[in-house]
């Protein structure tokens, strides 16, 4: 790209040494940054990019964009210097790859539980009506149905709109975007022409990083405003509302909000449920008329999740009456509240509940057919939110047996971390076990006929973070081994992804 055009998007305060003709790409990683590159320093949480220039200098880059002065050699090199660089790399990377969000629909979805699941359900449904769509969030990328792994939910803003750019030339006309309140706080998705957005919910996470419950909630809502003012694009809002975030959220921006919840109020509600042990029936009442709803995921908290799918979709032109016949094929999540079949006695759910409020949905869930015993194993992370440990086991106390454990320790001391959630057993029929893989096997291991056990924390994520590295790591895989080894019924059906 021209550089002249590229840098005209900014206020610039300075520029040294005379800048190259044209930028072939932008960079705010040095390892990543290639000859003739645009290199961006942004102060992060662990490093200064500052710190870095000299090596995007070394591997080709020729223009430095910084907050102050560097020393560099302005013959060979060019430094731009702006007030804050995080708002200029954005500025930048839209220009850079030519707005591709403004030639889409783009849906962002956020929300404390429930983005994976209403994302993908929006996906699945766009792809059954052979529509090309894209989806991004914590499973990686996936354009065209091929999946690309990352290392964020929410990705850089580099990234995020070199994906969309790519999205377009593949010919995506749908993208659909997993929000972090992360990505929100860092302007990840700053220049991102969001058409709809949606918000499943908000409960006690990430407070490590938001301080408040108020802050986490404020920082949500900035996605919603970021919707803009400008009323000659049809945008929507579609929020819950049976969320106590709902007042609030719906004054943030001036596009029309609509609404999914289970109170009559709602412009989408659902009633007259009926719970299944493998499916879920319910009526559901939409600006289109009423329709029975059936699916093969299970709980209340799923409900909501494909009202907030199908809300979106409705939001975008979609028919409801299709839409609720496609819902009816949908395969449920994988590992998210997701009955393994392993030939056993017992019934197997893999789970990635890993907030008090996702424990709770996911008990509740599965409760209606509880017959015997519900073994609970919950675990969480180290080196985050510790607040969140005592609610998580207080919640899981409703089963009537808990493995307390451990998803990815990072530098904590493993001790700490039980000690911590332990606080919050209202009951004493449980154990605490550090290692999830012994956790998992001691689960299996007492199980009896008829009793449910779920298994949650990781889903079906393929690695286990330990200090600063993730590790090959899948609760399936030991859920697979150990429950064959004490069943002994069938052989465990492994994939190279499992
Ligand atoms: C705490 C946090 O959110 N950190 C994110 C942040 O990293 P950071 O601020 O620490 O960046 P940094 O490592 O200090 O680097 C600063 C700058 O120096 C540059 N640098 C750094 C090193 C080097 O050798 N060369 C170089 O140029 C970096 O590219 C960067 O531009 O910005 C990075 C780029 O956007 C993110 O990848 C990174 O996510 C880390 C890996 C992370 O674990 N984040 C979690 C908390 C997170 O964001 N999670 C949410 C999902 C939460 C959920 O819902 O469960 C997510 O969206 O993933
Ligand atoms: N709408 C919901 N309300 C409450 N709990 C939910 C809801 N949807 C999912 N859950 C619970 O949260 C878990 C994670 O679901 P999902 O991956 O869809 O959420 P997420 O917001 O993407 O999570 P993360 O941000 O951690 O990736 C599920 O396994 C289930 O236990």
């Amino acid at each position: 790209m021209n550089t002249q055009f590229l840098l005209s998007a900014l206020k610039v305060k300075q520029i040294y040494g005379t800048v190259p003709k044209e930028v072939i790409a932008i960079e705010q990683d040095s390892r990543q940054a290639v000859s003739g590159c645009l290199f961006i320093c942004t102060t992060g949480f662990t490093f200064d990019g500052h710190d870095f220039y000299k090596e995007a200098l070394e591997n080709g880059a020729s223009i430095i964009v910084s907050e102050r002065n560097l020393d560099m050699d302005f013959e060979k090199s060019a430094l731009v210097i702006v007030s804050d660089t995080k708002k200029a790399m954005a500025i930048l990377a839209n220009r850079f790859f030519n707005y591709p969000s403004t030639k889409m629909t783009t849906f962002g979805v956020t929300g404390t539980n429930g983005k994976t699941t209403v994302t993908n359900l929006i996906y699945s449904m766009l792809r059954e009506e052979k529509i090309q769509a894209g989806l991004s969030g914590t499973n990686g990328i996936t354009i065209n149905d091929e999946l690309k792994s990352t290392e964020n939910t929410t990705c850089d803003t580099i990234t995020n709109q070199r994906m969309l750019k790519s999205a377009l030339n593949n010919g995506i006309s749908h993208m659909i975007m997993e929000v972090s309140s992360h990505g929100i706080a860092q302007g990840r998705l700053n220049g991102i022409d969001f058409d709809i957005v949606t918000f499943t919910n908000l409960s006690h996470d990430h407070l490590d990083f938001h301080g408040t419950m108020e802050q986490y909630g404020y920082t949500k809502g900035i996605l919603f405003a970021q919707l803009g003012n400008d009323l000659t694009k049809n945008k929507y809002i579609v929020l819950n509302y049976d969320d106590p975030w709902f007042e609030t959220y719906k004054n943030i921006s001036a596009h029309e909000v609509i609404s999914y919840g289970l109170q009559e109020q709602s412009d989408f509600y659902a009633n007259k449920i009926i719970f299944h042990e493998d499916f879920t029936e319910f009526t559901l009442h939409t600006p289109e008329g009423s329709y029975c709803a059936k699916m093969r995921l299970l709980g209340t908290f799923n409900i909501y999740n494909a009202m907030a799918a199908i809300a979106s979709l409705y939001a975008s032109g979609s028919s409801v009456e299709r839409l609720v016949t496609i819902l009816q094929s949908i395969s449920p999540i994988s590992g998210r509240l997701e009955k393994l079949d392993i030939n056993a006695p017992v019934t197997l759910y893999l789970d990635y509940a890993h907030t008090p409020n996702a424990i709770e949905s996911s008990i509740q869930a599965v409760l209606p057919f509880k017959t015997n015993r519900l073994i609970y194993l919950a675990g969480t992370g180290g080196d985050r939110d510790d607040e969140k440990r005592p609610l998580m086991a207080e919640k899981a106390s409703t089963a009537d047996f808990v493995i307390l454990t451990i998803n990815d320790p990072r530098y904590e001391n493993t001790e700490n971390i039980l000690r911590n959630m332990e606080k919050g057993m209202q009951h004493n029929n449980y154990v605490l076990i550090a290692d999830r893989k012994e956790a998992i096997t001691y689960a299996i291991e007492i199980s009896e006929p008829g009793d449910i056990l779920i298994i949650a924390g990781k889903g079906q994520e393929n690695y286990q973070i330990i200090e600063n590295t993730k590790q090959p790591y899948s609760d399936t895989r030991i859920i697979k081994e150990v429950s064959y080894r004490k069943f002994k019924k069938s052989k465990p059906t492994l994939n190279k992804n499992s």
